[in-house]
């Protein structure tokens, strides 16, 4: 998929900005604050509708405008589709495919995929496991809509079984029986969940080894730990294992909503002996082993959005990730630097076609 124009209108603080891009390389390159996040997350939206950074739709909106939108013309097999994407400040974001506007967001999931390479990710190093979740969630749910069923059937059990509990602790009352009725399809669902997060984590290891391998020239031994409670007993004995617990608690302790997953270099977790430049190699690599993956199950070479990507690495792992770029089929490419110089030296080193735009 290759995005050929683009379109933004009072978008962040973009009055109005037109792109005719390459369909290769695109560099944003402009001092702090001109606006180059902005211009990736906008097309972090025509992808996903939705922006990479959590704000909420209204704050994209420039400040005293009345709405923003953005435009993109998108080629793929030889057919060329307008998105549109428009929100006015006093009603709904309205996604719309040549003119014709979809019922769901989530009809346009898939149409245009795109991988994000930002120093936000480092959250998901430094925050509790809850944001690794939900990034395994993610990766999996954009390929597997069985998987987001069951997580979403999952949550809501789980919610009934707490407010059950609550209710029993106000009470000062306990029916066994009557808790019972959630264990079963939250053993069900948790349990369909554990095997999936298993299965893609093991699948995803090797490509993360290979491409950090790559970024670091061999140096590190990388290893993602899938933590579990599952991994020990069947979901129903531990729910009833732990059946005071929670009745004290009244909340459920155990289950796949605590499961979390470590990220290893050299036997020891990133977080604590991983330099700046270590943990983004790690987190380039795991993005990389996203879009392979994305690559592998869907046919689509997603986008590629990279911010400020060569900050913090030392000029040999620059290089070595020049020439991951040059050996292996990324497709598009969109990525941001402070600086006209360097990302003029580092394109000049890829073998594909570029154009910087100055902000
Ligand atoms: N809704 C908005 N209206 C107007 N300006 C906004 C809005 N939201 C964000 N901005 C402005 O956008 C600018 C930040 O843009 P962005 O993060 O894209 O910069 P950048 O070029 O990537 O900077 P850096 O090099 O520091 O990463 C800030 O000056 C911010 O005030």
């Amino acid at each position: 998929m290759i995005i050929q124009k683009l379109q933004i209108i009072n978008f962040k603080n973009h009055t109005q900005k037109n792109f005719d891009l390459s369909p290769q390389i695109n560099c944003f390159v402009g001092n702090n604050g001109a606006g180059k996040t902005n211009i990736l997350d906008a097309l972090h939206y025509i992808s996903v509708g939705k922006s990479f950074l959590g704000n909420s739709d209204f704050n994209n909106i420039k400040h005293d405008e009345d709405f923003f939108s953005l435009e993109a013309e998108v080629l793929g097999n030889e057919k060329t589709d307008i998105i549109k994407i428009i929100l006015p400040k006093e009603s709904k974001k309205s996604i719309k495919k040549n003119e014709k506007t979809y019922d769901r967001l989530s009809e346009h999931i898939g149409f245009l995929p795109s991988v994000i390479i930002s120093p936000y990710d480092s959250n998901l190093i430094s925050d509790s496991g809850e944001s690794r979740r939900k990034f395994i969630d993610a990766m999996i749910s954009q390929t597997d809509s069985e998987y987001l069923y069951n997580l979403i059937q999952y949550q809501k059990t789980l919610q009934q079984r707490n407010a059950l509990l609550k209710i029993f602790a106000k009470n000062r009352y306990f029916d066994a029986e009557n808790l019972e009725i959630y264990n079963e399809p939250l053993s069900k669902f948790g349990t369909e969940i554990f095997n999936k997060r298993k299965s893609f984590l093991a699948e995803l290891l090797p490509f993360v080894q290979h491409y950090y391998e790559i970024i670091s020239g061999a140096k590190e031994d990388i290893n993602l730990i899938y933590h579990s409670d599952l991994h020990e007993d069947h979901f129903k004995n531990i729910l009833q294992k732990n059946l005071e617990k929670d009745r004290i608690l009244t909340y459920t302790s155990r289950g796949v909503h605590k499961d979390d997953l470590w990220f290893e270099m050299n036997g020891n977790l990133i977080k604590k002996i991983g330099s700046q430049g270590q943990q983004k190699s790690f987190l380039i690599a795991l993005k990389l082993s996203q879009m392979s993956r994305i690559k592998k199950l869907t046919g689509k070479t997603p986008i590629l959005l990279l911010d400020d990507i060569f900050d913090k690495l030392d000029d040999l792992r620059v290089s070595q990730l020049i020439s991951l770029v040059n050996q292996e089929n990324f497709g598009q490419i969109f990525l941001t630097d402070t600086s006209r110089e360097r990302t003029e030296s580092i394109v000049k080193r890829i073998n594909e076609e570029s154009k910087i735009f100055e902000l």
